[in-house]
């Protein structure tokens, strides 16, 4: 390893004991930039390394509330804005119990990567709590997310801080956050915040864009390697929004879903999984996967959700979270001859998981990559609402196919031009780097 990056990483575990994912995240990326360090070595004289991975502001908040019985809750709050060198701060908000410090720098550090892949002048943030949605009534999550938006509202704007959905945030929280940021500040900024509703400043698209996104880019790679799509196999993970619209674009291009899951176990539908009795169990009844039963009593249910990756498949579309499939996942998948694994979710496969893929010339999408069509989509969301304009879904979802298939083909390019054709973990990670590290050379030391 360069001599920079290892000193630079040895700092970071010293400086942010314990914080594992999040040391996962950054040594994925460092270990990538090797060539470009060796190439110019004005990174390492004006301290980039250093910088960029030391976020820009941590916010870290008392969020107290209270539930149904009339007891007094009290949960914390992050919001981590860690680069503004491309734009404002951009990046999702996750209520999750798993929720810490270590969690939330993972995912601000992954924003500033994808972000610039995009294309679009968005920095990278990411925020949320260790609030558990799972249970809880509607009127528990009002009070929540008003409480949580009390202080976020200090933090944040349309010019500087933007946040969206992320785990356990979907169209019903940012409606709550949107509601009482607007209350506090007397003002209808509807930039602030996206995944927004669709009479209220939201975009068209932005709910599926994630999902049809990883697929678009899917597809790209495929017609790329000239492999098809139709009558491929599919496991899906999760069953949230990156689940549910990965599963629907790629079932519309002739693929069928046979598993998806959710935290108590998962499904197996070799029939094809009915998405539509899927929506409503979660989108509409907010219920668990298992009620998929109730209608397909032939289909299965194991309640184990990590082995869902033992099901046979030629394509495996992890779109839980984090670390879902660890190197006995991936040696499974390899045992059942998988042709491509892309990441719909954030850091969805260890580091041994993806060196063995990679080992084995498994086509491989990283999540940087593969799942940045929703936040290119909330850059589309931010220019509408900046203009006062509503652009039909098929402007909205042409310009995300654009996005993605301009994201495959720079990683691509970027990997081969680095001596690492196909690797699309370095093409991506590089291809992302140099947007960032030149804006910060620029900027001066800021
Ligand atoms: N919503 C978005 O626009 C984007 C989301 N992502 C990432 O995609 C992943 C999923 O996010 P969303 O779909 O938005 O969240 P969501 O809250 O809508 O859905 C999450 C789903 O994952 C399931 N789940 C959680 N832990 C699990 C586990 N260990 N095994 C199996 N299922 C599990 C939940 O039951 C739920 O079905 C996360 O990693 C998120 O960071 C990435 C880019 C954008
Ligand atoms: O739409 C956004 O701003 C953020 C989406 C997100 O959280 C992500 O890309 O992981």
């Amino acid at each position: 390893m360069h001599n920079y990056i290892e000193k630079v990483l040895t700092k970071l575990k010293k400086r942010n004991p314990g914080e594992v994912e999040f040391h996962q995240a950054v040594e994925e990326v460092l270990e990538s930039l090797e060539p470009v360090l060796e190439s110019d070595s004005s990174y390492e004289e004006n301290s980039i390394l250093e910088r960029i991975i030391e976020p820009e502001r941590q916010i870290i908040f008392r969020v107290p509330w209270v539930n149904d019985a009339g007891e007094t809750k009290v949960n914390r709050g992050f919001r981590i804005e860690f680069n503004s060198a491309l734009g404002p701060y951009k990046g999702g908000l996750r209520f999750h119990p798993s929720v810490y410090t270590g969690i939330v720098k993972f995912l601000g550090f992954e924003q500033i990567f994808k972000n610039a892949l995009t294309g679009r002048p968005i920095g990278g943030a990411k925020g949320g709590s260790d609030f558990d949605p799972k249970g809880k009534s509607d009127q528990e999550i009002m009070r929540f997310c008003q409480s949580f938006m009390t202080e976020l509202a200090r933090h944040i704007g349309d010019k500087t801080d933007v946040p969206a959905g992320d785990i356990g945030v979907g169209g019903r929280e940012i409606g709550y956050l949107f509601g009482q940021y607007k209350r506090i500040k007397n003002r209808y900024e509807a930039g602030v915040l996206t995944g927004k509703g669709l009479s209220w400043g939201g975009s068209l698209a932005r709910t599926e864009a994630t999902g049809y996104g990883l697929v678009y880019i899917l597809a790209e790679m495929f017609k790329d390697k000239q492999i098809t799509l139709e009558g491929k196999e599919v496991i899906v993970s999760g069953s949230g929004n990156v689940a549910i619209y990965a599963n629907e674009k790629i079932s519309e291009l002739g693929a069928k879903v046979v598993a998806m899951s959710d935290s108590s176990g998962y499904i197996y539908d070799q029939n094809g999984i009915d998405l539509d009795l899927i929506k409503e169990i979660k989108e509409v009844k907010r219920g668990r996967i298992k009620e998929y039963l109730e209608k397909y009593p032939e289909a299965e249910y194991y309640n184990q959700c990590h082995d869902i990756w033992t099901v046979d498949c030629d394509l495996a579309l992890p779109c839980a979270t984090q670390n879902e499939i660890n190197l006995e996942a991936v040696k499974k998948l390899i045992e059942n001859d998988v042709i491509a694994i892309a990441e719909g979710a954030n850091m969805p496969l260890t580091p041994a998981a993806i060196e063995l893929v990679q080992a084995n010339n498994i086509l491989y999408i990283p999540g940087k990559a593969a799942n940045a069509g929703g936040v290119a989509t909330s850059a589309l969301e931010m220019t509408q609402n900046a203009m006062f304009a509503e652009w039909s879904f098929e402007e909205v979802d042409q310009k995300l196919k654009q996005i993605m298939i301009n994201i495959y083909q720079e990683a691509s390019t970027t990997a081969a031009k680095y001596g690492k054709k196909g690797d699309l973990v370095a093409g991506a990670n590089i291809a992302a780097f140099l947007k960032v590290a030149n804006a910060m050379l620029d900027q001066g030391v800021v």
